[in-house]
């Protein structure tokens, strides 16, 4: 039987995923590639974890990389640890040493994915990372082949299934914020440290990643506007369902003549909405292209097996390469200027939660200070809270983000404005 060598950098969520795929289709994966994949070293930092872990013949976990890295019998290295500073310094080792990478980290990725691809060329291998967006979706070698005769116009897309969860258990059972989270961080979606979901970190650096793919151009994270779900809370959620939306975290980049713009933020979107459908850890994205018009890919964002599926179709694609001689083949991109569209200037409309006295006249003074940024009333709902207090919840009419912060500011300074709750963009179908 002829197989190709390959070590794993990590057996957690994703690193055991895999392995459980590999073992479980061993077969007709050897079938299809006329090749087995062998995981023969597994690298984790304390091996005493695993000891419930029983590893076939053959494979053994280590607690030495260098182990790994300078064993010359393995082609390919999967990097399923995460993190950004040991985990480039594996993978460029790796890349150095002549052999192929397969990573599902996004962190890494958004941070110095064009300088590793660089590296992989130079090196004459591959450097794979499909696991490292929408999880188990296959996008990236999708927006790569498949879509790469169009020029693409627009992602929108929810882009992290821990958010997703978390957002639709509130939506659907009222659950609470913290003990979802719990229950996302128990089911192997969030990352290490959660903040890179709940504050949008995370879906930020997946939508640099497409967005590079995209639009052929060298985006990093930073150039991403970022808002996360932290400031949502249950009231929005119910004052959202009786204006008819569904509330998301989605990541947007969008091409025109202006620029690109790109962000990450919560959006209402009407219920009808086939994003709105999109539920728990499940992912998907929306791409407009000028051949294919409009395409929808779902699935689950995150999770053991689904993003293993992805870790494993990269091992598959590279065992072709190896065999074909083609590692490190990618053609060069020609990266254009970015001439990104600052995100102030983009319009939509808005939903904004006021605590506000419960006395007349207030609902004027709030729509005068609207009127005065040329902002107009589509909808509101007024609820009493209790003989001093009500709250307003507005839907605006479609205007610059620019303007909604100057209206903040205004009303931060009328004092029949207790607080500025919420203000969430409303997305146009
Ligand atoms: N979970 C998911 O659904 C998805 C995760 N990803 C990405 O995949 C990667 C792995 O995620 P996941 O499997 O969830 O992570 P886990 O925390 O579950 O697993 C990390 C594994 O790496 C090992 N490890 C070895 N060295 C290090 C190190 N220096 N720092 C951290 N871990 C180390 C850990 O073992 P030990 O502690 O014994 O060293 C553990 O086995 C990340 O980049 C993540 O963003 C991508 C898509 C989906
Ligand atoms: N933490 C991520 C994991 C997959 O990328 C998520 O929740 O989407
Ligand atoms: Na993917």
């Amino acid at each position: 039987m002829k197989e190709v060598e390959v070590a794993l950098l990590g057996f957690g969520t994703v690193g055991s995923g895999t392995f459980s795929l590999l073992q479980t289709n061993a077969e007709l994966i050897e079938n299809r590639l006329g090749v087995r994949p062998h995981v023969s070293k597994i690298y984790v930092r304390n091996p005493q974890k695993y000891t419930d872990v029983t590893l076939p013949e053959g494979t053994v976990f280590t607690d030495s990389v260098d182990d790994v890295l300078g064993d010359e019998t393995i082609r390919i290295v999967v990097e399923v640890m995460g993190g950004t500073t040991f985990a480039r310094e594996c993978v460029e080792k790796a890349l150095k040493a002549g052999k192929n990478v397969v990573t599902a980290n996004k962190d890494l990725l958004a941070e110095a994915g064009p300088y590793l691809l660089d590296l992989a060329s130079k090196n004459g291998v591959d450097l794979r990372y499909e696991a490292s967006v929408l999880g188990g979706i296959p996008i990236i070698r999708t927006l790569y082949d498949s879509l790469g005769g169009n020029k693409i116009s627009e992602l929108v897309g929810i882009m992290n299934g821990t958010t997703n969860f978390i957002l639709s258990k509130m939506t659907e059972d009222g659950s609470n914020y913290d003990e979802v989270l719990a229950e996302a961080q128990a089911l192997g979606y969030a990352e290490a440290d959660p903040t890179a979901d709940v504050e949008g970190l995370d879906a930020a650096r997946k939508l640099a990643i497409l967005s590079s793919i995209a639009f052929n151009r060298r985006i990093f994270f930073e150039d991403v506007h970022v808002e996360g779900i932290t400031k949502i809370d249950s009231t929005d959620i119910a004052f959202g369902k009786e204006f008819g939306y569904t509330i998301k975290l989605l990541g947007i980049a969008k091409e025109t003549k202006k620029g690109l713009s790109l962000n990450v933020h919560p959006a209402f979107i009407s219920q009808q909405h086939p994003l709105a459908a999109v539920r728990g850890s499940y992912n998907a994205l929306y791409v407009k292209g000028n051949g294919i018009d409009d395409a929808m890919f779902y699935g689950r964002g995150a999770g053991s097996l689904p993003t293993g599926s992805s870790v494993v179709s990269d091992i598959m694609e590279v065992t072709k390469n190896e065999a074909a001689q083609a590692t490190g083949k990618l053609t060069p991109f020609f990266y254009p200027d970015k001439n990104l569209y600052a995100s102030g200037k983009i319009e939509s409309s808005y939903y904004m939660r006021l605590l506000v006295d419960n006395s007349t006249g207030v609902l004027a003074k709030v729509a005068s200070k609207l009127a005065e940024q040329r902002i107009s009333v589509q909808a509101v709902i007024q609820r009493n809270e209790d003989a001093q207090t009500a709250t307003l919840a507005i839907v605006t009419s479609i205007c610059p983000r620019s303007y909604i912060l100057n209206v903040i500011n205004a009303f931060n300074k009328l004092r029949v404005v207790k607080e500025v709750g919420s203000v969430i963009r409303i997305m146009a179908d």
